[in-house]
């Protein structure tokens, strides 16, 4: 059975401080990074092929016989309807551009926030576009970064998502491609009270859009991309998380409105979980509820499941069954959001110096009851210990 090693507080602050002994640059020069995992998207619609690519090969998330061999066919036969996707929602994924605002803003804050470990600089990892993270890695080398953070993007914890970047990320720190960093991991933050208030902000001018005189009878349909039921078995804590956000948003709310939550995007023939937005939006016609709100609470930026399946699917279902149906925005370039990146940044980094956090939460190092996957255990231990 695969065991964790626990590091205690003394041990960790004493390795932190042989680690700045060996390894500090001149003062000032060495940025603290904050790398930013995510999965991206194709920032044009002729990325759309690699992009699918390197998704459909990816283990942790689709697990797949002959994956080097199947996964360039899957992706061959499922290019030309996403590309189409992609062109219908203007030429590509913004979640690129979005991480980059986010990121700016974010280091620019930390600066202020936590001058003991400016300058700070923000790095993307993506998962299945560019930047991948082994050009990411190559850019931290070649900058002298000794000091990271490897802040998911997902709110929410699952394996297939934050799990997965952070096993490739292990994969590339582990061979040297990264340097001689001190790692710690921000692994999620569904509650946080920033992050909460710009969800729920987002909900109240989504919510104003209706007239006063019916408008809490509004219902708020929290929609999160679904996971295979093969995942939710194994004990992954996504659906759990996720069904935490809501309930964080709907007490900040003062639960003005009737809610509820449900999954979206399921691709291929297996069972995930459920209920589906599309048949939700539609019982709730068939109940005569005519006016929601479509809230997306499992990703931060605009991409195809909120631009083309929401605002273009959904939306022209719903009106044809008589419903008036308006989205919360995605949280984008929200300054309460990125305000909320770097509380939570420098939050981290501060309990992290002080030795009153671990390198990675006590979460994080409990993998699922049901998994088989090796790395998993490997990648915990190694960030347990600072990525040493
Ligand atoms: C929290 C968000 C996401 C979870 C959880 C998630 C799990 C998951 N996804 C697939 C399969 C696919 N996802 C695809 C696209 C896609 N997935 C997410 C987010 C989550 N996925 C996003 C934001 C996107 C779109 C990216 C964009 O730029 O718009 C795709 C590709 C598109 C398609 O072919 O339909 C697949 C495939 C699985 C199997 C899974 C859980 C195991
Ligand atoms: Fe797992
Ligand atoms: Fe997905």
């Amino acid at each position: 059975m695969a065991h964790i090693p626990r590091t205690s507080a003394l041990t960790r602050s004493l390795t932190r401080s042989l680690a700045s002994l060996n390894h500090a640059p001149p003062a000032g020069k060495s940025p603290t990074a904050i790398v930013m995992l995510n999965m991206g998207g194709p920032s044009t619609v002729p990325e759309t092929y690699d992009f699918l690519r390197n998704l459909f090969s990816d283990g942790d998330l689709i697990p797949l016989p002959f994956q080097s061999v199947l996964a360039p066919l899957i992706a061959r036969r499922r290019t030309p309807q996403i590309e189409q996707q992609y062109t219908d929602i203007g030429g590509g994924s913004p979640i690129l551009r979005y991480t980059n605002i986010q990121g700016e803003r974010m280091a620019a804050l930390l600066d202020e926030l936590s001058p003991e470990t400016a300058p700070h600089k923000h790095y993307v990892a993506f998962r299945y576009a560019r930047p991948l993270t082994d050009e990411t890695a190559r850019q931290m080398k070649e900058d002298g970064v000794k000091r990271a953070v490897a802040f998911t993007q997902y709110p929410q914890y699952s394996c297939s998502t934050t799990g997965s970047s952070l096993n490739e990320l292990y994969r590339r720190g582990k061979a040297g491609e990264v340097g001689d960093v001190e790692w710690s991991v921000i692994d999620r933050w569904g509650t946080h009270s920033g992050f909460v208030e710009a969800v729920a902000q987002n909900i109240e001018r989504a919510l104003a859009k209706f007239p006063e005189s019916t408008r809490s009878d509004v219902v708020l349909l929290f929609s999160a991309h679904s996971l295979p039921m093969s995942v939710v078995n194994r004990g992954d804590p996504y659906v759990l998380e996720v069904s935490a956000s809501v309930s964080a948003v709907m007490d900040r709310l003062g639960h003005s409105n009737p809610y509820r939550l449900v999954w979206q995007s399921q691709v291929g023939p297996s069972a995930w979980m459920g209920m589906q937005t599309g048949e939700a939006l539609k019982g709730l016609a068939r109940l005569g509820r005519k006016q929601v709100v479509l809230v997306p609470i499992a990703f931060t930026s605009d991409h195809i499941e909120t631009l083309y399946e929401l605002d273009l699917e959904y939306a022209k279902e719903a009106k044809e069954h008589g419903v008036d149906v308006h989205r919360a925005e995605s949280l984008n370039d929200s300054p309460v959001f990125i305000r909320a990146l770097a509380d939570l940044a420098a939050a981290h980094l501060k309990e992290v110096s002080l030795g009153r956090a671990g390198y990675a939460s006590t979460q994080m190092g409990l993998r699922c009851p049901g998994c088989t996957n090796a790395t998993c255990g490997q990648q915990k231990a190694w960030f347990a210990r600072g990525g040493r």
